[in-house]
């Protein structure tokens, strides 16, 4: 690629050259045939968007907040394992990369620097995403360090209740990393398999499969702390979360990494957005790329999007400067589409500013 990258897949295509394989294709992978990876990100190429003309756009404003919190842009950097696979700095570089673009960061409960290291390294807003393990005193235990160290909010991740099959990681033999937060308490070293996914041996061995909605009592019980529920695709499911209490909803399919064949996000996020009433905000990720694919999402209601693999794609291309980079690019595109569409601000994004293929539908049917 000559010159500098001027979007995320060059971004991508500059962290396929300097990863070693077995980290890449466990970033950029998908669980078995890898339709879903697809279709997320297809099923944003085929939203169009209405743009309205002659509207005063000399000044767009893009401030927003999420859970009250200001961020500059709807833009949540998502939970996603082990930042040291691409970048020694980890955890650390993305958090001071999030802080310096004054984006929220979700740090995953699989992260490679400590929960304090991350804490430490900058002032910033942060979310603390939680897997529940079968030892849940260590879920307890991380869930207070989080609050200890001034983490905002709990994501609950609630669609792997054991990991997805990625084929790239078996073929590779996927090597779990230290994770330093469990240091003393649990070990990655597993020995369940001669062959196959060190990750996945890992997640079956400790992640809790008998977690239920019943446990977000428990959760309740442990934290003050807001929590949003990670992985909802259905309207059943973000009525439940609602009557649970929850305070907010991440329609997420992981990445299209745990069950292959799951919708595409995008596509059913106004079910959820519809089901809630506006009662808590709805958060959604799985193939943003664009800012156009941000504005997709505010038209159809989302509060805000989170990013998972253009950030882990920055990281590994220029460690912070490449996160930020990733993050600003997508802040520039995503100002652009709202000065193009004759969006002033995030209030005047509406439903009537793209057409979905089921509006197309419904016309034809007219
Ligand atoms: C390499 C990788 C690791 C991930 N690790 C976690 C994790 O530890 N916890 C979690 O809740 N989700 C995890 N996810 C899912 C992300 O939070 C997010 O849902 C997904 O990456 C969004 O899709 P995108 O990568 O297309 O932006 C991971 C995703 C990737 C790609
Ligand atoms: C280390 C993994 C369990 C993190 C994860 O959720 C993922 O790879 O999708």
């Amino acid at each position: 690629m000559a010159g500098e990258p001027v979007n995320v897949k060059e971004f991508q295509e500059l962290a396929r050259l300097v990863l070693p394989k077995m980290y890449y294709d466990y970033y950029e992978g998908g669980a078995e045939d890898q339709h879903t990876l697809e279709e997320n990100e297809k099923a944003f190429h085929r939203i169009i968007i209405r743009p309205r003309i002659l509207i005063d756009v000399s000044r767009i404003d893009m401030s927003t907040t999420i859970l009250g919190y200001e961020t500059s842009v709807p833009i949540i950097v998502a939970p996603t394992g082990m930042h040291k696979l691409a970048h020694p700095q980890g955890e650390i570089a993305t958090a001071r990369a999030s802080a310096a673009s004054n984006v929220i960061m979700a740090l995953s409960f699989m992260s490679t620097c400590t929960v304090e290291e991350v804490a430490s390294s900058c002032n910033a807003i942060r979310f603390f995403q939680l897997y529940v393990y079968k030892r849940r005193e260590i879920s307890a235990m991380m869930v207070q360090r989080a609050e200890r160290n001034r983490f905002k909010a709990i994501i609950l991740t609630a669609d792997a209740p054991r990991l997805g099959r990625r084929e790239a990681d078996i073929k590779n033999k996927m090597i779990a990393p230290r994770l330093r937060n469990f240091d003393g308490l649990i070990s990655t070293d597993v020995q369940l398999t001669d062959k196959g996914s060190n990750i996945e041996a890992f997640a079956s061995e400790n992640f809790d499969a008998s977690l239920c909605w019943k446990d977000i009592g428990w959760l309740k019980s442990i934290t003050s702390l807001p929590i949003l529920i990670k992985g909802v695709l259905t309207q059943e499911d973000a009525i439940r979360a609602l009557e649970e209490g929850v305070a907010g909803i991440v329609v997420s399919n992981h990445g299209a990494r745990q069950l292959d064949y799951s919708p595409a996000t995008i596509n059913v996020l106004e079910e959820v957005v519809v089901a809630v009433e506006g009662k808590i905000p709805v958060f959604v990720d799985g193939g943003v790329r664009r800012g156009t694919d941000i504005f997709k999402a505010l038209a159809l209601g989302a509060r805000a999007v989170m990013i998972g693999r253009p950030v882990i794609y920055g990281l590994a291309a220029m460690g912070e400067h490449g996160v930020r980079r990733v993050i600003n690019m997508l802040k520039d595109e995503l100002e652009l589409t709202m000065t193009l569409s004759g969006c002033c601000s995030f209030k005047d994004i509406t439903r009537g500013h793209v057409r979905t293929e089921q509006d197309g539908r419904l016309h034809c049917k007219l």
